[in-house]
């Protein structure tokens, strides 16, 4: 059902200027996405200002206007104009409204952290779906209604898009949903609004200084997630100062906590852990009780994954001994410590993994040591246009396995070999890596170094199916090409 724009503003503090009665057929914030009777949303970017295409857009058929300042009537159009104090803020408040605030129609679970957030958002939906719910996701690697998934642009969408996602998760009959939130969403607004049943934190370590500019300033766009304008349950690991930092805030806020973490004050924490090869028994203690799990993801850090998923799940209502049985039957997690598929008889176990922080990056080493008895070799790189500031830690992250591959991971617009520079800055007196821009000739020169029983970790692509260079999109997936590189190196019959 089609809304007015007074009804769409309803109970916010604007001046809307002309009828606003006639109806709203869409919402659009990018002029050249404007259809016929649409309202288009001027947002100051950080690039142009979006209050100079409102001419654009009403040309393009827009019937009204929402801007920080009164930009286009002459007195009489018959283009409504709303003017509000932050259009982005608005534009969020406007778009739940039009599709009738989706997110109260089924419980919201907002995963925030510079890592683990897909993950966890996997693991929730999976107990979810144990327990008998329809589920939603949205996320990096897609998003999923009732197990259809979906490309997706944005880890977390804009505003319109959110929300008319959140309308067809509610249309679909989802009762749970989860989503991955953004530093960058949280910051621009793009979840204000919505209606969360339960906010988790998973770990803030280096990432997206291009954009945040200070640490400080990344905390607090996460912690956002955490405070008045977001109440819900909280779900917070307090293994780093910054989980600290939140359960402090939350808890002098009153807001109901489950701790988790490898510190044993966390409410859910682990007593003892085997990590095998293929899958992962521990023994938690969940408030005050041991639980025995088993599920088949390797590697600590998903450890504390699992942990926050628990803690999530039970903030849902979702009874231990379901949660217990669903992580049993976990399914992988696409590009996260997966296994290619080698040639029978490869000496060798390549990995493909996301890291890409300088915190992943040495976690996903150390997992593949501890699942590893021969050597690790990693093939990595850092992305073009993006936070440069981390690649010098990258690079001495690398130094933890015993033979780095520095090579290309989406440029963008940079030079790959200026990219590297900047990575072979933090591994300056160290002896024996190798530097090789081309990423299939990188994974080629790592399987040709590797001995008998070395694993390879091909990381930063994870299930990413491309390399971005320029403006091109190029095919390239790192399972696809390490599958026929071990075939080239070591024959043709695949191990199941
Ligand atoms: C850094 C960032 O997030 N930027 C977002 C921001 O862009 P901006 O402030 O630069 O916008 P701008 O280009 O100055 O334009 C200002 C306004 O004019 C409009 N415009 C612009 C040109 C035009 O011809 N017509 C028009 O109407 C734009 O739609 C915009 O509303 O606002 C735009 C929409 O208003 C977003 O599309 C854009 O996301 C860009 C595409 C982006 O790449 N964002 C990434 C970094 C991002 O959000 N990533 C996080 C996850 C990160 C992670 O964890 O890895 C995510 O949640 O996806
Ligand atoms: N809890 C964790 N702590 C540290 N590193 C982790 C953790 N969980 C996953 N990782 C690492 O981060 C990579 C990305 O994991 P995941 O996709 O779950 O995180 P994310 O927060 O969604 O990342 P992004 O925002 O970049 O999509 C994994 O491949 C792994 O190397």
């Amino acid at each position: 059902m089609t809304k007015t724009c007074a009804e769409l503003f309803q109970g916010m503090e604007c001046t809307i200027i002309g009828d606003g009665s006639e109806e709203v057929a869409g919402l659009a914030f990018r002029s050249d996405a404007v259809c016929s009777g649409d309202m288009f949303f001027c947002i100051v970017g950080n690039v142009v200002d979006g209050h100079s295409f409102a001419q654009d857009a009403i040309d393009r058929g827009a019937t009204s206007l929402v801007a920080e300042r009164k930009v286009y009537l002459a007195d009489a159009t018959d283009v409504t104009e709303v003017v509000v104090a932050d259009s982005r803020k608005a534009m969020a408040g406007a778009a739940a409204a039009f599709y009738d605030h989706p997110s109260e129609g089924f419980s919201l679970v907002g995963i925030t952290g510079t890592n683990g957030k897909t993950t966890t958002t996997y693991l929730v939906e999976h107990i979810a779906e144990v327990a008998g719910n329809r589920c939603g996701v949205i996320g990096t690697v897609g998003n999923k209604i009732a197990g259809i998934v979906e490309k997706s642009d944005h880890t977390t969408p804009e505003s319109p898009d959110l929300q008319k996602l959140f309308a067809r998760m509610r249309d679909a009959g989802c009762t749970v949903v989860t989503m991955e939130v953004s530093s960058h969403a949280l910051d621009l607004k793009r979840t204000w609004g919505t209606d969360f049943a339960v906010t988790a934190f998973t770990n803030l370590t280096q990432d997206h200084l291009d954009y945040h500019h200070t640490f400080d300033d990344y905390f607090e766009a996460k912690a956002l997630l955490f405070s008045a304008a977001y109440p819900a349950r909280r779900v917070i690991n307090i293994d780093g100062a910054w989980g600290r930092e939140l359960l402090r805030r939350c808890t002098e806020a009153g807001d109901e906590v489950i701790t988790t973490g490898f510190d044993t004050t966390a409410q859910i924490h682990p007593l003892e852990v085997a990590f095998e090869a293929t899958r992962t028994v521990a023994t938690l203690e969940v408030r005050g009780a041991r639980v025995e799990v088993s599920y088949p993801l390797v590697g600590r850090f998903n450890l504390e994954n699992v942990m926050t998923a628990f803690g999530c799940a039970l903030s849902l209502g979702i009874p231990t001994d379901v949660i217990v049985r669903a992580l049993a039957t976990m399914p992988p997690v696409p590009g996260r410590l997966e296994q290619v598929p080698a040639p029978a008889g490869a000496p060798v176990t390549v990995y493909v993994d996301y890291a890409h922080t300088p915190d992943a990056l040495a976690k996903a080493i150390a997992s593949i040591q501890a699942l590893s008895a021969g050597r690790t070799i990693v093939v990595f790189g850092c992305g073009g246009n993006r936070d440069a500031s981390k690649r010098p830690i990258m690079g001495q992250a690398a130094l933890a396995a015993d033979l780095a591959v520095v090579t290309s991971d989406n440029p963008r617009h940079e030079d790959p070999r200026a990219i590297i520079d900047d990575i072979l800055a933090g591994m300056e007196g160290a002896e024996g890596f190798i530097v090789e821009p081309d990423r299939r000739a990188a994974i080629a020169a790592a399987i040709a170094a590797a001995e008998p029983g070395d694993a390879i970790l091909l990381a930063g692509k994870g299930h990413e199916d491309y390399q971005l260079v320029g403006d091109e999109v190029l095919a390239f997936d790192d399972r696809q090409v390490a599958a026929e590189e071990l075939i080239r190196a070591f024959g043709e019959t695949e191990n199941d």
